[in-house]
């Protein structure tokens, strides 16, 4: 290897430090925390960071409207190619599927909690607050700015004939979850991932069961990018990487990659381990409205080696190929051929 230690050096405080371009939300600032403590108790090098506005941070249109997540990682990305900051962490989740060029994935460390979480009032779980609002003549409000989960909420009620309401919200997590403790909103749905990482995790009322509410591709993972050139800072990141979550989520973002050409209908995926060499997928396109949702799986055999990452892949376009044939296609609207 690279003669870096593996565990648990002190800093060398006369190493410059790395420099670790983050956004300034509570929530990216939490995530670039813990990747600059794993990477100086990996390396020994002290890691500083550079804060970066992105116009997904001073905007109020609709994330959809300003042009999707991509608008959280650009500035970010700008920051690395233009040698400002060494390193940068994303929520995997926001990346672009594309791969950008002259940049690498370093790492993709282990996946927190994948699920979503509902954050409702009094302390109630989903079944218990629709039944209770039905009682009381109305539906529940439930906020959430993702066409994914309000497609999932609205395929639940639909299910069960029950009464919701899904209100377009966007924010960040104090906001959102302001809007429940206000009563403006009688829940809202967040990752879990990222309340945990807030420290916020006593604030969830329900962990939805993915069956129910099938997360975003890469939900709850991160991801650490460099400049390509940086060969000997790629090698170093490269010790934070968990290959199982690396490979889950190349699933995931090949399923997501394949469905998105020319469309941006509501997508959720999730993969997950079976075993130690068995990887399950999991994909669902639907419409915003709940009425139509398409759920189907696929697993195949995957070693954990150097191509573990290219054979998930092709399990993502697989299972996309699938989605498309039974439909996918139709509910997306247009799709560019
Ligand atoms: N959409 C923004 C975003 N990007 C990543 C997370 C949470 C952390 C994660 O999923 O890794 C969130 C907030 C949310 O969806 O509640």
């Amino acid at each position: 290897m690279n003669g870096q230690p593996l565990t648990g050096q002190a800093p060398d405080t006369t190493a410059a430090p790395l420099r670790l371009g983050t956004r300034r939300s509570a929530l990216a600032m939490a995530q670039s925390g813990m990747v600059a403590r794993e990477v100086t108790r990996l390396t020994g090098r002290p890691v500083e960071l550079v804060e970066i506005t992105t116009y997904g941070d001073t905007s109020r249109e609709a994330l959809a409207q300003i042009g999707g997540t991509g608008v959280f990682v650009s500035a970010l990305r700008d920051a690395l190619l233009e040698g400002r900051i060494d390193f940068a962490v994303h929520s995997l989740k926001d990346l672009p599927t594309a791969a950008p060029e002259g940049l690498v994935l370093a790492a993709v460390p282990e996946r927190e909690d994948s699920r979503d979480a509902l954050v409702a009032r009094e302390g109630l779980a989903l079944g218990e607050l629709v039944e209770k609002l039905a009682g009381a003549g109305r539906p529940a409000r439930i906020g959430t700015g993702s066409p994914r989960r309000m497609a999932q909420l609205n395929a639940w009620a639909h299910a069960r004939g029950a009464q919701l309401e899904t209100v377009a919200i966007r924010g960040n997590v104090d906001t959102r979850i302001g809007f429940v403790a206000s009563g403006e909103l009688d829940a809202v749905v967040l990752a879990t991932a990222g309340l945990n990482r807030l420290g916020r995790s006593a604030e969830i009322t329900e962990h939805l069961d993915p069956e129910l509410m099938t997360p975003a591709p890469g939900q709850g993972a991160l991801a650490v990018e460099c400049a390509a050139a940086d060969t000997a800072l790629a090698a170093a990141l490269a010790g934070l990487d968990h290959a199982p979550t690396r490979a889950a989520v190349a699933a995931e973002r090949a399923l997501l990659a394949t469905l998105e050409a020319g469309c941006s209908a509501p997508v959720a995926a999730l993969a997950g381990w079976v075993h130690r060499s068995e990887l399950r997928l999991e994909g669902v396109v639907g419409t915003t409205d709940g009425a139509t949702l398409l759920k189907m799986s696929a697993h195949g055999p995957i070693v954990l080696d150097e191509a573990a990452e290219q054979q998930a892949a092709a399990l993502g376009r697989a299972l996309a190929a699938r989605l498309l044939d039974a439909g996918a296609a139709a509910l997306m609207g247009e799709r560019a051929r």
